[in-house]
Formats: structure tokens, sequence, C-alpha cells
């Protein structure tokens, strides 16, 4: 449509959403007479980007924010994931990466309206949608439902997160337009509609009437049917390949009046791991961007800078079967995992020109890149030889496995040592009935590597061994399951383990706090001799891997590629970069941001292998990410 065209369209539509009245204090509410959003007494249409702070490291939030403002957005769309700030119940953390006041002032200063999405359950590919693992501590916990434990625990949540955002909304002086209530919940299979009310009456405790509550739910009746409820204004999400009209009149059967919604564009897509790399074309995105915003419909683009799952935070979905969510969120999202700005965010930028301003001045470049090179690695130690560093309290005894839970461990990886009932000269099946690894095992004797059992895949692996050695299992966290009915996703050895026609019992059992060794420096704060191993057995099942490296002088973004190793996870500086998982792909390389490195110390880099190093124990350091070869290697 010519642009002449869209300016008539877009002239009348606002022209009809206009108010006249004058107002002097701020305000930001909902006008049913003319559809549309008013801020400070004018009609006001957001066009939004989903950022996640949780997801950018703080060093870096500045420059997605202006890069977001260039753009021409109005406003961004930021989830809170409760989890990242309680992780242990009780325990708050609202510091450095998880400073989201900063964020917000940060958000105010560039220019840019938040749309905030507090929960308390987000999904977003985060691990169990946001809401904290020490839930499933409480015995048959309805989790997003009126659940008397649950709820209080969601009390208690906004009692803290709530009163710190108040100041924040726009009436009382900040940025905060519009606060959903929930993500999604007609998504859920509870339809709880005590639980929404009680959450109702929650944020409007904590954050007055006056604000403009909302709900966000897919695109069918049954899920805006449960999802909404009378004082929350309905939205709706959908990507490109819906019919816009169709999903419109969807919301309006919901809401006859006020503003048109889509709360999530989708402008690319999750990758789980094993998938091909999502990708959503720019055409279509510009096709579908601009014919809701010559209806003057609001529209907040998800995701617009995805980021990374750093550490353990990534989630899950659980369809026909578990499948984990890779470490980075790219997303083929307008800004690209790094932060760069993408041929994709530079058409966007041209539709919303021809609807608002769009501020004059150069985009900001992509933050610079670096290839390090090649870094040679160091065998430490295989993981069941160094417990005394990494399981400091000692192991837990229990005659039938415990779950993470069960341990107060919540992510990560817990080893689960017992000893071998009898000789097992011929390879001997091990299972766990009901599929109850949750979600990786990887199996040795006598610290000598035999397999692995994966929830959902693999199912029996074999044994071999003599009476009373030693049975090493590491289980892995792959990421709760963050979206639909399986999100009590418990983690662990979940059923009893059996062995031949053994059932495997006297237990002991270690939570691993392998972060928290890193963090003391080790290993490289330990002057030992390290050997080079000699044989290739020497280099599979899990074992740590150290190395050192030196910036040039740089701190520079980069690329770690790993594509000679397995799948493991991987610190820099004694900071949890994520997992990697090139045998399966399709990521291939982890993105390591450069105000993590250093530009005066010696860097180092620390590696847990889960399955097999390669021979040359080496990495490599790239300029450029690669997220899309899926390999046939497992
Ligand atoms: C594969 C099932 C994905 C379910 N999630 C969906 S539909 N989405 C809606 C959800 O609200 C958002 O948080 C994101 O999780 C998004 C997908 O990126």
């Amino acid at each position: 449509m010519a642009a002449g065209v869209f300016l008539f369209l877009a002239f009348n539509l606002v022209f009809l959403c206009t108010s006249g009245n004058q107002v002097s204090k701020r305000s930001f509410s909902i006008d049913y007479n003319n559809n549309c959003f008013i801020k400070d007494g004018k009609t006001f249409q957001y066009i939004s980007g989903s950022i996640h702070y949780s997801r950018v490291p703080r060093a870096y939030w500045r420059d997605r924010l202006l890069k977001m403002y260039m753009t021409g957005l109005n406003a961004i769309q930021v989830y809170v994931p409760w989890n990242f700030h309680e992780s242990t119940e009780g325990v708050y953390n609202f510091t450095g990466d998880r400073d989201l006041v900063h964020f917000l002032d940060l958000a105010n200063q560039t220019g840019l309206l938040v749309i905030l999405r507090p929960g308390p359950y987000i999904c977003a590919e985060w691990e169990m949608g946001g809401l904290p693992a020490w839930l499933l501590q409480k015995p048959n916990i309805i989790l997003r439902s009126a659940d008397a434990e649950y709820l209080q625990a969601v009390t208690n949540w906004f009692a803290v997160l709530l009163p710190k955002l108040k100041p924040w909304l726009y009436i009382n002086g900040g940025n905060i337009i519009t606060v959903q209530v929930e993500n999604e919940y007609g998504s859920y299979f509870a339809c709880d509609y005590n639980y929404m009310r009680h959450l109702r009456t929650l944020f409007r405790l904590f954050l007055g009437d006056q604000t403009v509550l909302f709900t966000v739910d897919g695109n069918t009746d049954k899920e805006m049917t449960c999802g909404s409820l009378g004082g929350l204004y309905a939205t709706v999400d959908f990507g490109t390949d819906t019919n816009v009209k169709e999903a419109f009149k969807r919301q309006r059967r919901f809401e006859p009046r006020g503003p048109l919604v889509n709360s999530e564009f989708y402008t690319g897509w999750l990758d789980h791991w094993g998938d091909p790399h999502a990708m959503v074309g720019t055409e279509k995105i510009i096709r579908v961007l601009s014919e809701m915003l010559v209806l003057g419909a609001n529209v907040n683009m998800y995701m617009f800078e995805g980021g990374t799952n750093f550490g353990y935070w990534n989630g899950a979905d659980h369809d026909t079967r578990y499948r984990s969510v890779v470490t980075s969120y790219d997303y083929d999202a307008p800004l690209s995992e790094a932060g760069d700005p993408t041929e994709k965010l530079l058409a966007i930028r041209e539709v919303i020109k021809m609807f608002r301003d769009v501020p004059t001045g150069p985009m900001p470049p992509a933050t610079p890149k670096y290839a390090y090179g090649f870094v040679t690695l160091k065998k430490v130690g295989e993981v069941g030889s160094l417990l005394s560093i990494i399981s400091p309290m000692g192991p837990v005894k229990s005659q039938y496995p415990l779950t993470f839970e069960q341990l107060k461990q919540y992510y990560g990886y817990v080893l689960y040592r017992t000893t071998l009932p009898r000789d097992l000269s011929e390879p001997t099946p091990l299972i766990c009935p009901l599929n109850g690894i949750h979600d990786r095992a990887y199996v040795s004797v006598n610290g000598v590597y035999q397999g692995l059992l994966e929830r959902d895949i693999t199912l029996v692996t074999n044994v071999t061994g003599k009476q009373g050695d030693t049975l090493d299992i590491l289980v892995e966290n792959m990421g709760r399951v963050n979206f639909g009915s399986k999100i009590n996703d418990y983690k662990g050895i979940l059923s009893n383990l059996i062995l031949g026609q053994d059932v495997l019992t006297d237990w002991n059992i270690y939570p691993l706090d392998i972060d928290g060794a890193i963090a003391g420096g080790w290993p490289h704060s330990v002057n030992a001799k390290l050997k080079p191993p000699a044989k290739k057995e020497e280099l599979l099942g899990p074992t740590f891997y150290m190395g050192t490296f030196e910036s040039n002088g740089l701190t520079w973004d980069t690329f770690l590629k790993l594509h000679e190793w397995t799948k493991g996870q991987v610190w820099i500086n004694g900071i949890n970069l994520g997992r990697y998982w090139p045998a399966r792909g399709p990521q291939q390389t982890v993105y390591v941001p450069g105000p993590q490195l250093s530009s005066t110390q010696t860097n180092n880099i620390t590696i847990l292998e889960l399955e097999g190093a390669p021979t040359h124990l080496r990495a490599l350091f790239m300029d450029r990410p690669l997220l899309n070869i899926t390999t046939s290697r497992s």
C-alpha cells in the first residue's frame, strides 16, 4: 500500500482516536470512547519491543535500550523472573544484573516507557516459567492456582516486589504505563478465576487502582476465556502467520471498547537443542506490523532483544517429549543476541517512520567483536574425584534417591553415588522406570565413564564392573519446563534405579556447588601440576578442564566455539556463561560479553565436559556467532 494511503488511513484512525481534553498532572488510562490509550490527555499508541534484563549483562543495558529508542520504539516490555530475585525462599537479590530499578531508570533516561510483566509466572523460555523451584518442596502444590501454599508464596513475593515498582508507575513520575497480570493464563489447565481474582487484589492493593492492568492470551476463544478477568484489560498475542483482523475481532469479543493490542508480535522464535535454528522473514514482519499500525493497534514485538540464557536459566517445553531450550535467546530478533542491529531492525525502523517521528541521528553500531583465537586447556580431573571441593558439605545419605528439591539444590548438577551390588562381567542394563531421570544422567564406575540416560530419549544404558565398585551417576537439571501442565518439573532421580535385577540402594548423594567453587577461584587458584591425559578414555565422562588466555588489552565481545567437544557448561572469569552442546546443535558458539573479560589480568576458562573432550584440548574464540548448525552427532 502506497505510503500516501498509509498516511491517510493512519491520520484518520488517529483522528478518530484523538481526545482533546488537556490535563495537568501525569495520567495514563484507557479511553473506552475513542478506543485508545490516553497519556496526559492525549492519544497514545505504543510501539514496543521486548527485552529481558535477566538475559543481558548490566554493562550492556544502556546500549540495548538506546538502540531500541533509536529504532523509534516508545516503550519496552519487560518480564520480572521471580526465581531470578528469590532463588532461595525468603532471600531476595536486586543487585548487579538483578537491579531491576536501575534497569527501569536507564529506560526512563533513554526516553522509553515500560510495559511491565511481573507474573508471578512469565513463561518466557525461562526456568520453570520464572517460578522458583523451592515451591515444589510444598507437598502436592498446585502451581498457578488458588492453592493456599502457592498464594501465600506469591503474596510474600509481591509484598517485596510491587512496593519497589510503585514509584516507577507513570502516574507517580516513573515510566511504567501498564502492568500485566499472570501470563497467558488461558493456556494453562487450571482456569482458576479465584487465583486471578487474588492476583488482581494484590496488584490493586500494592499499586493502587489507577494502574492499567492487563492480561495476555493466545489467539483462541478458550485461551482468552480462561485468561481474562473483569478489571483486567484483555489483550492478545499472535505472529506473522495470523489474520490480523480476525485476531483483533477476537480481542473485540472480550474488549468491545478500548485499544487494539498485540502484546507479543513474534519477530522470531525460540530454539530447543536439536531443532533447526528458528527464523522469521523480515518481509512478513514489516507487512503484518504495518497492517496493525494502520489500524491504530498497539504492538509489542517479542523479542526485540533476546539476549542469553546464562547459567542454568534456560527453560524447556514438554509437548510430546521434554525439549530443553538452548543457551542463546537470539530469537532471530531485530537486535541480535550480542545486541547488534540487524537488517530486520532497520526495516522495522522504516515502517515506524511512517507512523511516528523516529529519533534522528545514527543507530549505535554493533559492539566490537574479537577473535582471541585458540586456547589450550588442561584436564583438572573427573567430577567424582573432586567432591571435597565441589560438594564441601559432603553427601546426604539415603536408602533411595532424593530429588534436587528434596536436597534443596535447585539448579545445575547432583552426583548420586553407591556401590555395585554384585559382579557384572557382562554388560548389565541400568534403567530408571517411569522415565525418572530428570534430565540427563552420566554413568561411571570407579571413575570410568560407561554411558548416559536421557529423559524421554535414552532409557537404558549398560554397566559392567565388580561387586563393591563405586557407581557414580551425575544428574543434570537441563531446565524446568516453562509452559503447559508439566511446569511442576521435579529434577534428579525421581524413581529407583534398577541394575539388572537389583534395586540400587544406600546412596551417598552430593549436591554440587560448582559455581561456588569457581567463584572462589578454583581450579585456577590451585597450582597443581596437571599431567596431560595419556589415553582417550581419560577424556570421557564428566570432567573439568581449565585454561587461560590474554585479551591483548581488549575487552571486546567474542564467541566461544567448542565444536570438537560434546556437551557441557562453561565459565569465564568465574561467570557461568551457560551450556554448550555442539554435538546436538543448532547453537555452535557461546556468547561471551566483552565486559566479562579482563584487559589487565589473565582471563581464565573452566569447562565441565559431560561426555567426551577432544584429543586436542582446545577452545576457539571467534568474532562471530554460529547458531544454526544441527549436527547428527547425537
Ligand atoms: C513451544 C511452546 C512455546 C510457548 N510459549 C509461547 S507461545 N510464548 C508466549 C509466552 O507468553 C512468552 O513468554 C514466550 O514463551 C512465547 C514463545 O517465545
